[in-house]
């Protein structure tokens, strides 16, 4: 048994969005490889937050079941967040089909989420220990789907200004070129937590410390260290950091190097194509290279996803990475 789910880029490829059926009722909702709690609008959302959003209704459903007293609240890395209540239903995503999933219900979004009408609320596909709910910690759709899975994996092949798909329960190896490469995972703070070996600019040497990274899909960005970040850059004459514009920008003119990040032995190259990022409409393009903010540890989000087919083997706590 398994799943395959169209994933489409939101302008500018900010996110992705997959339809996901609640109780037979389908809402887009943003996949993200970086939390751990399936949450939508929903009735219980104020009328006055879910503006034109597809709002789930737990009453429409004949397998809804409330589950009294609990209760969530997410907080997400650029700030926004939301919280409710929560219930268990039947979620249907690409054909496969788990029961009794803990989905919650916002009773409070964020305005980032108000005004982002086209992403319907999140599924998470983290580890569960990073799931919200309390009194009672939920398990994810992944992690509730594993047993029926084939393979106990889910893959994420997500495109530039095109529909990619995420796949649960097999590898489709039509998907990449090539083998393979992986490497293991360190999901002890619930992310797809791995190490980089080194990175190189352009085709320069590869060099530089190792440092820990996560996978994360509901990252836009490619999120690294200052250090890398400066070096990078001073590759590209015109760049500066515009607090304006909230980071590095140039002239989209420029010639943008690639980035190449080595994870073991294999090179993960980062086409300087996605690395310019989006147009400033002053001449100037945003880089999909920025800032991880000095957290400790750098976010490959959609901007190195898209370059590479990605596999999340929940079975063997690794990552498997391949061109595309
Ligand atoms: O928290 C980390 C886990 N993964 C990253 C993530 N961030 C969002 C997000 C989605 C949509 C919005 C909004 F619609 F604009 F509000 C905001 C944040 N989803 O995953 C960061």
């Amino acid at each position: 048994v398994g799943g395959d789910v169209t994933a489409t880029p939101e302008s500018d490829d900010n996110e992705y969005l997959c339809p996901v059926t609640i109780g037979g009722q389908t809402l887009n909702l943003d996949f993200d490889s970086g939390s751990s709690d399936l949450w939508v609008f929903s009735t219980s959302t104020p009328s006055s937050e879910q503006q034109s959003h597809t709002i789930y209704n737990p009453a429409k459903s004949s397998t809804f079941k409330e589950l009294n007293g609990f209760t969530w609240q997410i907080s997400y890395g650029d700030g926004s967040g939301a919280s409710g209540t929560v219930g268990t239903d039947t979620v249907t995503v690409g054909g496969l089909t788990v029961k009794n999933q803990a989905v919650e219900l916002a009773t409070a979004v964020s305005s980032e989420f108000v005004t982002d009408s086209a992403n319907n609320g999140l599924l998470g596909l983290a580890w569960s220990n990073l799931n919200t709910v309390e009194p009672t910690q939920q398990q994810t759709f992944f992690a509730n789907a594993g047993p029926q899975l084939q393979q106990n994996v889910f893959t994420a092949d997500l495109r530039h200004d095109q529909p990619g798909s995420y796949d649960f329960g097999f590898i489709d190896t039509s998907k990449f070129q090539g083998n393979l490469n992986y490497v293991p995972v360190d999901n002890s703070q619930g992310f797809w937590q791995f190490t980089v070996d080194g990175y190189a600019v352009g085709d320069g040497a590869t060099g530089g410390n190792s440092f820990s990274a996560i996978a994360d899909t509901g990252t836009t960005l490619l999120l690294l260290d200052d250090n890398i970040v400066s070096d990078y850059y001073s590759q590209i004459s015109s760049a500066q950091n515009s607090n304006s514009a909230g980071g590095f920008v140039f002239d989209c003119t420029e010639d943008v190097p690639d980035l190449t990040l080595q994870i073991g032995d294999y090179a993960a190259v980062v086409p300087g194509s996605l690395l310019n990022f989006s147009q400033n409409g002053d001449g100037t393009c945003f880089g999909g290279i920025q800032s991880d903010g000095g957290q400790g540890f750098a976010i490959l989000g959609d901007v190195f996803l898209k370059a590479q087919f990605t596999v999340f083997d929940q079975g063997n706590v690794q990552l498997g990475f391949a061109p595309k």
